[in-house]
């Protein structure tokens, strides 16, 4: 199992403050627990953190169910110097609208709340709150913190139940998540040195930049997976930000770069996107194995490799 090691002397760090879903996610990586924790405002500068040497690994919001890939984390992992993902968490969250003492629901014009948890409490908010605006927030907790020190936009904050205990806010109401099946991934994220062992229910990540002047680029992408039999988990597009039609696909896929139909796949996509970054190869947090055709077994693919060794005399 992968885990961090209990001996590094350097702290972990998360999206923060205090009391974010990222953090109770850090909390079930084993040895986790055992180090420092220091708190970040935003995935970007967790990422530096881990850049510059002053953290070991940051814990981010990568995925959920309702609304899918988190952008900011996206966005984050893709650029800068390259980082890779050693371990995945996935957990059910739950919601409550918090707000200070004297408050009430009828009071509430204004929510502060990080996006991806707004989206998950829309259908509470439509039938109970329709006139409520959202205002976004790096984090739950840190719209609940501002909450706490009264220099907030809004009067009440969608958060864990947890950070009511912290803080001593007012739970207005609780468990008003639209979907009580929802479930989010987080990734834990290190300095490239540290590739995980495969452990046959692994999953890779990838940011694919769309070659340019290249028409049908997509599918000359998507036929490297196809012709090994590599499932996709996850496929995104984002605007790398440069101009408009720019775009960097986002994917994971099933398997470890150390199964050889991973391998190849990521071969013959390095020919058609050189700038192709590798994210990490980790293992899945459900354990499922991929399902895997005896052609593309890692045998299969060593004795194809046998057999044009042999051929060439
Ligand atoms: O804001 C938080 O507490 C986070 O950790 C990000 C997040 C937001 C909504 C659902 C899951 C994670």
């Amino acid at each position: 199992m992968t885990s961090v090691p209990t001996d590094s002397v350097l702290p972990l760090t998360f999206l923060g403050p205090e009391g974010t879903f990222t953090e109770s996610a850090l909390l079930k990586v084993p040895g986790a627990a055992a180090l420092a924790r220091i708190p970040s405002n935003t995935a970007a500068a967790a990422l530096n953190k881990v850049r510059n040497g002053e953290a070991f690994a940051a814990m981010l919001p990568i995925e959920n169910s309702i609304e899918g890939g988190v952008p900011a984390t996206l966005d984050a992992i893709a650029n800068g110097v390259e980082l890779r993902i050693i371990h995945e968490v996935v957990v059910p969250v739950s919601f409550v609208l918090v707000a200070r003492t004297g408050v009430t629901l009828a009071d509430v014009t204004a929510v502060g709340t990080h996006p991806h948890a707004w989206a998950q409490t829309r259908e509470w908010f439509a039938a109970k709150l329709p006139l409520a605006t959202h205002v976004p927030a790096n984090s739950t907790a840190a719209a609940a913190h501002e909450l706490v020190a009264g220099t907030s936009a809004f009067q009440a904050a969608v958060c864990a139940p947890l950070v009511a205990e912290q803080t001593g806010l007012n739970i207005l109401a609780a468990g008003i998540e639209d979907n009580a099946g929802a479930v989010t991934r987080f990734v834990l994220v290190a300095k490239p040195g540290s590739l995980p062992v495969p452990t046959g229910a692994d999953k890779t990540t990838l940011a694919i930049p769309l070659p340019e002047d290249h028409p049908g680029a997509l599918m000359a992408i998507l036929e490297q997976f196809a012709s090994r039999g590599v499932n996709l988990s996850r496929i995104e597009s984002r605007p790398t930000g440069q101009y408009l039609g720019h775009y960097i696909f986002s994917v994971d896929m099933e398997g470890h770069i150390r199964d050889a139909r991973v391998a190849e796949a990521l071969r013959g996509l390095h020919r058609v996107s050189p700038d192709m970054r590798f994210l990490g190869s980790y293992p899945r947090a459900d354990g499922q194995p991929p399902l895997i055709r005896a052609y593309n077994s890692d045998v299969a693919f060593a004795e194809a490799s046998t057999w044009v060794e042999s051929l060439l005399v």
